[in-house]
């Protein structure tokens, strides 16, 4: 009975409590003000709403791009074609994530490594450390003009678009904005056959590197990215992507595997790269209902080459986890 009455005693101050505030609120709210917005309901499920700093570019038919100098300019849909505007884009911020940032602190920060330690290291370690060049920007911004390659620009609004290198003067260039679509080099889609198969090896390295096999296979998207590489002398990449189990790790060992063997096949890198993944895996692994041995982070997987085609080094990053 006692806990009864002191529940009741303690609702009613409570009650007492909030009417005092409601009148207080009241008393000091205008009279013209309007109603309260209705209450928004919580969202049911777990996803989030996605962040504005992300969001897609919006419709390229006529936008107001606020430009580095401050002024505003109107963008034309037509003005250099059917989809593009063109507009001026500066060196972007070094502490955006873009790929393709190169600002001149990193410049500074890299030539001073390369005077103070990159040049005791290389001639300690057994392969080339890639060289500092001055001229990097150059060559980049000349070779996307020539491959008509896409770049990401970072506007004034920080929002990232991609668009099409058009020339450059000093440390500008002229960049035609797309309306947001891009496109990748060849696409392989691979099923997982979970057992094995006749599909790899030297014979079949072979083949691929002299050419006499075109069908689609994990061989094939390695020879383009390093003939590309050689041809152009830029870096290439090599994106393995599918839900778990599908046998992403086991293709980035294939490819691995048909890099060394045609650069001449140091196995000293080699099996360097694979004991570093035995380390990885003891680690980062885990046995989930879709693969026995699924790594549970993200992998990159840097391999350079010298001038001549050979494996010199290689880098590997352990990603955030994967959930
Ligand atoms: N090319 C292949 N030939 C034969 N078996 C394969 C092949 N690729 C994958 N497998 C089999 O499938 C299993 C899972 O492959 P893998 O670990 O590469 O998947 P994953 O995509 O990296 O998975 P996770 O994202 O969970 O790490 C391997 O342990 C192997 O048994």
């Amino acid at each position: 009975m006692s806990s009864v009455s002191e529940t009741s005693r303690t609702l009613s101050s409570l009650e007492e409590m909030l009417e005092a505030l409601k009148q207080r609120d009241e008393s000091e709210m205008p009279k013209d003000c309007p109603p309260a917005l209705p209450f928004r309901p919580k969202l049911a499920s777990r996803t989030r709403p996605p962040s504005p700093k992300r969001s897609m570019p919006g419709t390229p038919e006529k936008r107001d791009i606020e430009l580095e100098n401050g002024k505003r300019e109107e963008e034309f849909k037509g003005k250099l074609g059917n989809v593009f505007g063109a507009k001026m884009c500066k060196e972007v911020d070094s502490s955006s994530e873009s790929p393709y940032v190169n600002s001149s602190a990193q410049k500074e920060y890299r030539q001073r490594f390369w005077e103070n330690d990159g040049a005791k290291l290389d001639n300690k370690l057994p392969y080339s450390l890639p060289k500092f060049r001055e001229d990097e920007w150059d060559d980049n911004i000349s070779y996307f003009i020539e491959k008509k390659l896409r770049v990401w620009c970072h506007l004034k609004n920080r929002q990232w678009e991609p668009g099409q290198v058009q020339s450059t003067s000093g440390d500008k260039a002229s960049v035609l904005l797309s309306d947001g679509s891009t496109k990748a080099g060849p696409v392989l889609i691979a099923v997982n056959p979970f057992k094995e198969i006749q599909l790899y090896g030297s014979k079949l390295v072979t083949a691929y590197k002299k050419k006499l096999l075109d069908s689609p296979h994990i061989y094939s998207i390695a020879e383009t990215a390093y003939s590309q590489m050689m041809e152009d002398e830029m870096n290439q990449s090599i994106i393995i992507s599918g839900e778990s189990g599908s046998g992403k790790t086991e293709t980035a060992k294939s490819a691995i595997e048909y890099l060394v063997m045609i650069s001449g096949g140091n196995n000293h890198v080699e099996s360097e790269l694979l004991q570093t993944s035995c380390i990885l895996e003891a680690f980062g692994n885990a046995k989930t209902l879709r693969n026995n041995n699924s790594s549970r982070f993200g992998r990159l997987i840097e391999i350079y080459f010298s001038a001549e085609g050979g494996i010199c080094g290689a880098n590997v990053q352990a990603c955030k986890d994967v959930y």
